[in-house]
């Protein structure tokens, strides 16, 4: 049998991509870049020569050591051995700056990284992402409403970002190769909350309830939520049918049920 690498490190040896990955944010002679899971530098080693500044964020040890070493005389480098997840964006980020991030993530925690992005893109410290993940969990963060794939993933991120599908990489890419092709996202940091007129907690808390089942009805997931059909009945929207399933709701039609909601949320 297989074994799974630890950390999710599957590094990145395909000389093509690593150069597209980079290239796909532009000019960064003046950028401040985030890089998450260096891994041995391959996107690493491309950036530093880039970028006007690169933090690159790594988790196993003996990697960080391993970069900190190589990157000794580049004092534009700054590896920091740590948890992505726990890391503080904010205190990492030069004051007044909206950075871009980067990286071929460790796949096995994608769906938190994501969510700690759409928060930093919220409070303008992050403004752009290319960010290599398991093709399947792209597919559903850059899917349309109405599609297969669409759903609490889609539906978050698209509020949250824009969000480009650049291209798609076969295991081969990688050593060692994964059990998945890879697909590469690009994101431009732009929430809608105050466009569509909601509040982000109390709407990313809708999206949980109205997409918490997947084979029911939009109005089924919000009786299971609390809601009576009374409070349902009074607050439809006439361009949302009855029958609807969330997933085949554009944003601006979930909004508009939500603000027709809000006094009728259950306690
Ligand atoms: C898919 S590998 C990518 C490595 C390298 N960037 C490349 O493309 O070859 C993911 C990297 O993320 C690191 N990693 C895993 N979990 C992490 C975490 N929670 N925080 C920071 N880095 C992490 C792994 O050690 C590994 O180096």
């Amino acid at each position: 049998m297989k074994r799974k690498p630890k950390l999710g490190q599957n590094f990145l040896v395909d000389d093509t991509a690593r150069h597209a990955i980079v290239d796909a944010l532009g000019d960064l002679r003046s950028r401040t870049v985030i890089e998450i899971g260096p891994g041995h530098g391959s996107i690493t080693e491309i950036l530093a020569d880039r970028c006007h500044r690169l933090i690159a964020l790594e988790l196993d040890s003996a990697l960080a050591a391993e970069l900190t070493f190589r990157f000794r005389n580049q004092p534009q480098v700054q590896i920091v051995e740590i948890d992505v997840l726990k890391a503080d964006l904010r205190t990492l980020v030069p004051e007044g700056e909206a950075v871009d991030v980067i990286g071929n993530l460790p796949y096995y925690i994608t769906s938190d990284i994501l969510l700690k992005l759409f928060a930093a893109g919220s409070a303008g410290i992050v403004s752009r992402a290319v960010l290599m993940m398991q093709r399947e969990v792209a597919d559903r963060v850059s899917a349309a409403p109405g599609v297969r794939d669409y759903g609490l993933l889609s539906a978050t991120a698209q509020m949250n970002a824009q969000v480009e599908h650049l291209f798609t990489l076969p295991p081969a890419a990688f050593s060692p190769p994964p059990d998945v092709y890879s697909t590469v996202l690009r994101l431009h940091f732009a929430p809608r909350f105050a466009e569509l007129g909601v509040d982000a907690p109390g709407f990313d808390a809708f999206l949980k309830q109205i997409f918490a089942q997947k084979r029911k009805t939009l109005q089924n997931n919000l009786r299971a939520a609390g809601y009576s059909a009374e409070q349902l009945a009074a607050a439809w929207p006439d361009s949302i049918p009855p029958q609807a399933r969330a997933e085949a709701l554009p944003l601006e039609s979930i909004a508009q049920l939500y603000k027709a909601l809000p006094e009728m949320k259950p306690a």
